[in-house]
């Protein structure tokens, strides 16, 4: 595997990565061409806040699996693109978050006093006072935009300034805003009006671009302040710019621009605005955090295991992602055996989750189920991200269920796949902690645990067939583990799960299928 870190992270990711015996290539600031020249022999590229990922460099990624995002905010990658592409999307959401807080709050400061104007003005071997009074945060209102994970810590630092802290985040449930102590805002506008310092900290959104703009600068307090140090953009540069000159908004500190990494905006030319080169996450700690977690989920992540910090997954942290795992494997195997069977198409599936397993992450054991369903057919180009996709862009119908009842078992995963020929049904139950068994095919109850090599075999239930099966796998020198017999209900039919020790070949198959009794024999890989 081959890994292309192609923004700067930390010493300690770089060493990680190296020791697992990957091929890892540290070409920083490459150009554009270059970057796509080089690309297709990677399988894994690290980026941090630069670099474009999106559709332009898949199209030259052909074998990329992976797009390890080195920090918090993915506006950057093209989520779309590699979904469909099956590659994962990883991030280190948690990794950065107290450097970007406390950022914000020193950006904060060194605009209301200003701190960086009176540097300079020292620096230059000055001494006027007169020329930097500022004003105190205390008994003022902060706006807050975004109330997640940074937004929520500068609320918490701020209110020890004696600020009264106020946010508006409608995506964030009432009791988080009074766990937090921070008044709800439904409105914006509202926000703008009661704010003395107004600070976002919301992703990049088409719904959030520009979401502070001219319109908003009107309803504001004279004299307001802003600072900006999620992305660029959010606040309307050329709006801001304006709201500066004639005096609405007496400073802004910002740390994010429009266009980056160019150091082009007329905000620089202002002596109210106090700006870094998105320094937000720029500490040693921060650093050495998201250098760590991302090495170890590109990692993860090119060895095929669910990631709990995937993008373009459902998010799971990571002891749920343990405690899922055996139904994971459950769900994948009852997956995997449909088209070893039967080649119909798939019109329609439901699942349902039984027992236990209903409380569980309902969308990524579906995943799980649809990776089995389609691995057979399309091998590697299936994973957790593209599964669903592949499912949907075929015309699948997904249906999800849950049932409280799992007859003998404490959870069981019951399958029902629906064709133009009829419809296949296979119900799988967890034995013990982590030990998946089918449990139904079709109607025939069994207790079979699904591994490696298997043969399928059906047959008509009269005396003799065990040894006659028995001796024509001998005679194709099949050596039997395992057998599970189950007869039906409603005919004179039976069916038989062997285990055995290598894999069928298509010859051994023709002979078994036309052995005296025996109707029909697959050979499953599991
Ligand atoms: N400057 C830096 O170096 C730096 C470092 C880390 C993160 N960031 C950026 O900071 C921002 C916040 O990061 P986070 O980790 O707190 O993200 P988060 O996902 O934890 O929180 C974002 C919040 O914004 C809210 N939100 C979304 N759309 C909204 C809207 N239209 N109106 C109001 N609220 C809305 C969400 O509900 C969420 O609560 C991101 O843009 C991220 O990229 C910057
Ligand atoms: O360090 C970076 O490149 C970006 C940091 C920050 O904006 C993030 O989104 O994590």
């Amino acid at each position: 595997m081959k890994i292309l870190i192609a923004e700067h992270i930390a010493d300690e990711g770089i060493h990680f990565l190296k020791q697992t015996g990957f091929n890892v290539d540290i070409k920083l600031k490459l150009s554009r061409e270059a970057l796509l020249d080089c690309i297709g022999v990677y399988d894994a590229i690290i980026v941090r806040s630069v670099t474009k990922v999106n559709e332009e460099l898949y199209e030259h990624a052909t074998n990329l699996k992976v797009v390890g995002r080195a920090g918090n905010g993915v506006d950057n990658i093209e989520m779309d693109g590699a979904t469909k592409r099956g590659i994962i999307v990883v991030n280190t959401p948690d990794a950065n978050t107290v450097s970007a807080a406390e950022h914000t709050i020193g950006l904060m400061l060194s605009m209301c006093r200003n701190i960086p104007r009176a540097n300079a003005h020292i620096k230059s071997k000055q001494w006027d006072r007169t020329l930097f009074r500022g004003v105190e945060l205390m008994d003022k209102t902060l706006g807050i935009v975004g109330l997640g994970r940074i937004g929520s810590m500068v609320a918490t630092r701020m209110q020890s300034f004696g600020m009264n802290v106020i946010a508006y985040d409608p995506y964030i449930r009432r009791e988080r805003f009074d766990q937090l102590k921070v008044t709800r805002i439904d409105e914006l506008g509202e926000l703008m009006r009661q704010s003395d310092i107004v600070t976002v900290h919301t992703p990049k959104t088409k719904e959030t671009l520009g979401i502070i703009g001219a319109e908003e600068f009107k309803l504001c307090k004279k004299g307001v302040r802003v600072v900006n140090c999620a992305r660029g953009g959010i606040i309307d540069e050329a709006a801001l710019h304006e709201a500066l000159e004639n005096g609405t908004v007496a400073g802004a500190a910002i740390d994010v621009l429009k266009d980056e990494p160019h150091p082009i905006s007329p905000l620089l030319d202002l002596d109210q605005t106090v700006i870094t080169p998105h320094l937000g996450a720029d500490t040693y700690e921060a650093q050495k955090n998201v250098g760590e977690a991302v090495a170890l989920e590109v990692f993860e992540a090119l060895q095929g295991k669910l990631v709990a910090n995937a993008v373009n997954l459902p998010s799971l942290k990571s002891q749920e992602l343990e405690a899922l795992h055996p139904y994971l494997k459950l769900a994948e195997y009852i997956g995997k055996i449909y088209h070893q069977i039967r080649r119909d198409a798939v019109q329609k599936i439901e699942l349902i989750y039984k027992g236990e397993v209903g409380k569980m992450d309902k969308t990524t054991l579906t995943l799980a189920y649809l990776k089995g369903l389609y691995e057979i057919i399309l091998e590697d180009s299936v994973n957790y991200v593209n599964a669903r996709y592949i499912a949907e862009s075929r015309g699948v119908t997904i249906v999800e269920g849950t049932d409280t009842i799992s007859g003998n078992y404490t959870s069981s995963i019951a399958a029902k796949i629906h064709t133009a020929n009829g419809i296949f049904t296979l119900e799988g139950a967890l034995f013990g902690k982590d030990e998946p068994r089918i449990v139904d095919m079709n109607g025939y109850a069994f207790d079979v645990s699904p591994k490696g090599n298997m043969l399928l075999i059906e047959n008509i239930d009269q005396p003799g067939m065990i040894g006659k099966i028995g001796l024509t796998l001998g005679n194709e020198c099949i050596n039997i583990s395992t057998m599970n017999v189950s007869l039906s209900k409603t005919s004179a039919n039976a069916l038989m799960f062997l285990t055995v020790d290598a894999p069928v070949s298509t010859e051994s198959l023709e002979v078994i299928r036309k052995t005296d009794g025996i109707k029909n024999a697959w050979s499953l890989k599991m």
